[in-house]
């Protein structure tokens, strides 16, 4: 759907991004982050034909920028960090006009702008004025402004920047129905963990390279080394009995005492461990919760990307 290949542009001798080589399939949600001037909206406008590489290569559905910018403007809808409305336009208006300069016409064109409405759950506002929308409608808003034509690709450069907690949850379920609407989207933002839970791919770029490019589970599957299991007894005068149990097993390395429940770090490459509730089971151990601990992407990139850029 969206392929890069060694794609760079200098400006003078700086290079705002170097050799970026990214491949995404229908549907993937990308996850693009980076600290202010790393190289996002550079990246995004040059797959969106706005603007030529330096050197290197973008395909949209194997058109290139290059030969194809045209088949590539109908298939991506892009939307940038900052955008503005037009003061004296309601917000049915406002849509009505880019569908117009869509050619999208006629009753076609209403529907569009109800549809487009629905998606992003504004249609309370329809007849309001667009510039009197707070921060994160307006950002519903250019986000249905972006999907009109029905665009394959999306590339939102910094959807979240600027919204309140709730407006940020919206945005994020938004995206999340984008995504299982099949669309292949790209989303940039300068915070990992505003996006580490709703994308499947994850890419770093720190000073326009590279650093990090992944699924979400691989980045997971990388960090993690060994499998952690978390053990909580319904009984707490139990724990220590756990830890008797456990702590010489083969395939233990470590146990640790918490609170509630005992942290049992199995030996690295060890992930098959049904003998170890077994084990407690027939030494009458009353199992509440015994569980694989679940790891966080962001404490997953902070593990692989120590020596990045600490600006994130
Ligand atoms: N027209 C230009 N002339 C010179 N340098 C530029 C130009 N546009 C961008 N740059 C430089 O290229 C680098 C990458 O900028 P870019 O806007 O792509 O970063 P970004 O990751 O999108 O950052 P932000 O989150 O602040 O938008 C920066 O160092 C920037 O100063």
């Amino acid at each position: 759907m969206i392929k890069t290949v060694d794609l760079t542009k200098k400006y003078g001798d700086a290079f705002a991004i170097r050799s970026i080589d990214l491949d995404l399939k229908a549907g993937d949600l990308f996850g693009f982050i980076g600290p202010n001037g790393a190289g996002k909206t550079t990246t995004m406008r040059i797959i969106a034909t706005l603007l030529e590489p330096s050197w290197g290569e973008a395909y949209v559905c194997d058109h290139s920028v290059h030969t194809a910018p045209k088949e590539i403007r109908r298939l991506v809808g892009y939307m940038p960090d900052f955008f503005g409305v037009y003061d004296d336009m309601t917000v049915v208006e406002y849509l009505e006009f880019f569908a117009a300069a869509y050619r999208i016409n006629g009753q076609q064109r209403r529907e569009r702008v109800n549809e487009m409405l629905e998606i992003v759950d504004l249609e309370f506002k329809r007849d309001a004025f667009a510039n009197t929308l707070s921060r994160g409608q307006t950002q519903r808003l250019g986000l249905a402004r972006t999907l009109l034509h029905d665009p394959q690709v999306l590339l939102l450069d910094e959807p979240l920047s600027g919204l309140d907690p709730r407006a940020r949850i919206e945005m994020r379920n938004l995206l999340r129905k984008l995504g299982e609407m099949g669309k292949t989207i790209i989303v940039s933002s300068h915070i990992l963990p505003e996006l580490a839970d709703v994308c499947n791919k994850v890419g770093i770029i720190d000073r326009g390279e590279l650093k990090q490019n992944a699924e979400v589970t691989e980045v997971i599957r990388m960090v993690r080394e060994h499998v952690v299991l978390v053990i909580q007894p319904n009984k707490p005068e139990q724990l220590n009995a756990i830890i008797d149990l456990l702590a010489g097993h083969d395939k233990v390395q470590n146990c640790e005492l918490g609170d509630a429940a005992v942290r049992v770090i199995l030996k690295p490459e060890v992930d098959q461990y049904s003998e170890l509730p077994k084990l407690l089971i027939e030494n009458n151990i009353d199992l509440k919760r015994f569980s694989e601990e679940e790891l966080d992407l962001e404490s997953a990139f902070m593990a692989l990307t120590k020596g990045t850029s600490t600006r994130m």
